[in-house]
């Protein structure tokens, strides 16, 4: 669906920079490969590069080199009305939502529409009820957007963006102005529109819950360079980079140091600290029961999380394992057996 091919982009001066200044480089050799009908989520810091990359899908951002492929077409080399053509295939959500309020909601949802000059009136209005429909919106469709909550006013831009049946929705931290309830109920939006339209869906934020709770792929960025990227569980349960690590550290209470330890500390732990990820099926099976059966060596549960992952079941747990020697081997022999990962912390 999407190839970013050596994408750089380089801007000539700092931003509020009274003179000339250092060029910031704010993508530098981006490749990606997003496939269709998959929500592919972008996460980093402020300043990382996300709205600059989000924007050269729709080429709101001219890129300073490579090649960005919808499609298979290369949107870098299009003209004004090639671009034209392209950005009705592409909606674009935004955190602001971007509503035009002297307009009512329905009118927000036309606009799109009536401009393509494509369609009759009564063709829009019905395109009209079915997107209020599709986002939960039709006894507010003659409101002005001053009118609506946070949420609300989202699923106007969401309807407006959709307005068009485009093939690639962008939404450029769209849940960031909103509290968690709502935040979860557009992200339930969102993930039901992928599944009902096989909409592919490229989203950019800096909160790890949205990524969790709806992408299928990620991609780490920090300092305009992708750091990591892969399947969501993948990434985020065994995250290789450092940012990624903090970042994910931020977001799970789930470590050493919040772990329930004996009152006086790790260093006064009787066996050895070791952290177990496990994820897929395997997460709903007794496999403390089957080591506890195979090695006298004892395992004491000190901090534990089972959960999803979009659809993805896993579990960590924080356990201490006693025991001699040969009898520690064969636990870690027998977690290898199961595909659990074991790491050591101390
Ligand atoms: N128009 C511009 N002119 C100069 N520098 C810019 C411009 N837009 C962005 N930058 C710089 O490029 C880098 C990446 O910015 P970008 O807005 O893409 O990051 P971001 O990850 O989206 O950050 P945030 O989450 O804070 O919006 C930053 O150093 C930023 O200051």
């Amino acid at each position: 669906m999407i190839r970013i091919e050596h994408l750089h982009k380089t801007y000539p001066l700092e931003r509020n920079a009274k003179t000339a200044g250092t060029p910031v480089a704010a993508l530098s050799d981006i490749n990606l490969h997003i496939k269709k009908g998959e929500i592919f989520g972008i996460i980093g810091r402020s300043g990382a590069g996300k709205s600059t990359l989000i924007r050269t899908l729709n080429m709101l951002e001219r890129p300073s080199s490579g090649k960005v492929l919808i499609e298979g077409e290369d949107i870098t080399a299009l003209d004004n009305s090639g671009l034209h053509r392209l950005r009705q295939r592409i909606g674009m959500i935004f955190q602001h939502f971007n509503l035009l309020g002297a307009k009512t909601v329905a009118a927000n949802i036309d606009w799109p529409l009536k401009i393509t000059g494509k369609y009759t009136p009564q063709e829009r209005a019905a395109r009209v009820s079915e997107l209020l429909d599709l986002v939960g919106l039709g006894e507010h469709r003659d409101k002005y957007p001053a009118q609506l909550s946070g949420g609300q006013k989202q699923r106007v831009g969401i309807a407006r963006a959709l307005a068009n049946t485009p093939h690639l929705l962008l939404c450029d931290e769209a849940t960031s102005a909103l509290d968690p309830e709502t935040t979860q109920a557009i992200l339930r939006l969102l993930l039901d529109i992928n599944r009902k339209l096989g909409l592919t869906i490229v989203l950019i934020t800096h909160e790890m819950q949205v990524i969790r709770n709806i992408c299928d792929r990620v991609a780490v960025i920090e300092a305009g360079r992708i750091v990591e990227s892969g399947e969501v569980a993948e990434v985020f349960l065994h995250p290789q980079h450092a940012v990624t690590q903090s970042m994910v550290a931020e977001s799970t209470p789930f470590s050493a140091e919040t772990a329930l330890l004996p009152a006086t500390g790790a260093s006064q732990l009787r066996g050895l600290l070791v952290r177990l990820t496990y994820v897929g099926d395997i997460t709903y099976q007794p496999i403390l029961s089957s080591i506890a059966a195979a090695t006298p060596a004892l395992i004491t549960i000190l901090q534990g999380t089972i959960a999803r992952i979009k659809d993805t079941p896993y579990g960590q747990l924080l356990v201490e394992l006693r025991g001699e020697p040969a009898d520690v081997a064969q636990v870690f022999t027998t977690l290898d057996q199961h595909n659990i990962r074991h790491e050591v912390l101390a």
